[in-house]
């Protein structure tokens, strides 16, 4: 009895009452479980949706902030990639809004092969200039992407769209100095941006050859001179010197592993129409017009500072000369099929200029006095002079550079005149009838400066 009490409800009732609850409870537990699993559902699809939304708006991302895409895009792509020479190349120039970028571009259409620009306009200097650039590689049938190097998506939708034959890789971050001021951008475009552009290069089927700039700012502290390519590279004086010279291990490895043909290029302080406005002879000419003291570095024991200042029109021929002499890679989708070219040369004046000859030319041709302030080199990545050695260009590409510094920077003045006009922001310090004479001396045949009335 205490046993069947034990299992026996003692009153029906009880037992009853007892099984109803129990009824209860599971119906209960199993309403709260069904209400759990519907809310785990519900809060699983919530997440999921979330997490969908958040990856669309990740990928657009790059639709929303940037102009590429689209049919018309892509025939604008396509069209501006058109061959119009026997033989020729279809090349995707990088940095094409940028100073050797927009005139290797017009170079290589002009002589009818297909040009692709591909362009970040970042401000690191006044974008107008490169908008400007643009205006003119667009009046010539060139098309300029607006896109980024670190885009694998944009380049994979480029090589897509044309089977290029070569890449010259021009877009970076330039200035020696300014690395000390931001740093990550010479990482995120001169290693993370060539690391990205060759990835898309390796896999592309058939790879095309690559021609890229390095620059003379890797001999770095060297003392022998001039520099040539087999001197050491090892002592970098700035972390723009040092992410080039990372760029030569780099597409070392493109090559050795994937068959890619690299030319590297070590540009010696390039000068010229539509330069670089960070540059010192570009800046100094600002200054001098405006009547503003310009700042000339020194280095130790008082010794003046020199540079290599190469023109561009002699920037261009090398470069275009790395082109038409740069054998094809031998990979295709990511596979090596044979030992590949690799190739580096200087392209440099062979003629170093102190500076403070360079700003006396530059008064010369502007006819004004500069307001000069000397000042010892601060430790800010500057090395003391740079020297070419050329021959190897000489022999392997035909570079022969024509243009001294006297004849380019009358060149340079004779465009910044007629782009800018003679008072480039500031009041102006030339008068009219100054620049009359120098209409007449240095500016033959040159537009007459924006805003001013004729002398
Ligand atoms: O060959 C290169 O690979 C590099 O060339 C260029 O660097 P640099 O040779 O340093 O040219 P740049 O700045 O014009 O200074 C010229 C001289 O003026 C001195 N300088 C400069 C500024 C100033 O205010 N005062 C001054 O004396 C300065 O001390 C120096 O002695 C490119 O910018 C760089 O991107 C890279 O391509």
């Amino acid at each position: 009895m205490a046993e069947q009490e034990l299992f026996l409800p003692s009153t029906p009732g009880k037992f009853k009452d007892k099984s109803h609850s129990l009824h209860r409870q599971f119906h209960r537990c199993f309403a709260s479980t069904s209400t759990m699993f519907l809310w785990a559902l519900f809060l699983v699809a919530l997440t999921a949706a979330y997490l969908s939304f958040q990856s669309f708006v990740d990928s657009g991302s790059k639709y929303f902030s940037s102009a590429w895409g689209g049919i018309h895009w892509e025939r604008q792509v396509r069209s501006s990639a058109q061959i119009h020479r026997q033989n020729g190349f279809s090349v995707l120039v990088t940095g094409a809004a940028g100073f050797v970028g927009s005139h290797v571009s017009l170079a290589l259409k002009k002589r009818g092969d297909g040009v692709v620009g591909l362009d970040n306009f970042n401000d690191y200097y006044d974008p107008s200039l490169k908008k400007a650039r643009k205006s003119l590689l667009n009046s010539q049938n060139i098309f300029i992407v607006e896109g980024d190097v670190n885009d694998a998506r944009l380049l994979a939708k480029l090589f897509e769209i044309v089977p290029f034959t070569h890449v010259m890789h021009l877009a970076a971050q330039a200035g020696v100095r300014y690395a000390m001021e931001n740093p990550h951008s010479y990482v995120h475009s001169n290693i993370a941006g060539l690391v990205t552009l060759l990835e898309a290069c390796k896999t592309a089927d058939s790879q095309p050859a690559i021609v890229w700039a390095s620059s003379s700012s890797v001999y770095g502290l060297n003392e022998k001179v001039p520099f040539s390519e087999s001197d050491r590279t090892d002592q970098p004086a700035s972390l723009y010197a040092a992410t080039k010279k990372a760029g030569e291990e780099i597409t070392h490895t493109y090559n050795h592993i994937y068959g890619l043909s690299i030319t590297g290029l070590r540009f010696f302080t390039v000068y010229g129409p539509y330069g670089r406005p960070d540059m010192a002879y570009f800046s100094f000419t600002r200054n001098i017009l405006q009547g503003k003291p310009i700042t000339i570095y020194r280095g130790k024991n008082r010794v003046d500072l020199a540079r290599d200042f190469t023109y561009i029109d002699d920037i261009v021929k090398g470069c275009v000369a790395s082109l038409d002499t740069a054998k094809k890679s031998t990979g295709s989708g990511g596979k090596k099929r044979g030992p590949a070219q690799y190739r580096i040369f200087n392209l440099g004046n062979t003629s170093p200029v102190t500076v403070p000859m360079m700003v006396g030319i530059l008064e010369k041709h502007l006819k004004v006095k500069a307001k000069k302030h000397v000042l010892e080199m601060p430790g800010n990545g500057d090395v003391p002079f740079t020297h070419a050695n050329i021959s190897s260009a000489r022999r392997e590409l035909g570079y022969k550079p024509t243009t001294d510094l006297q004849t380019g920077l009358k060149k340079f003045v004779k465009w910044y005149l007629s782009y800018y006009g003679y008072n480039h922001g500031k009041s102006a310090v030339l008068k009219k009838s100054q620049l009359g004479q120098w209409l007449a001396d240095v500016g033959k045949g040159a537009r007459r400066p924006r805003g001013l009335a004729e002398p």
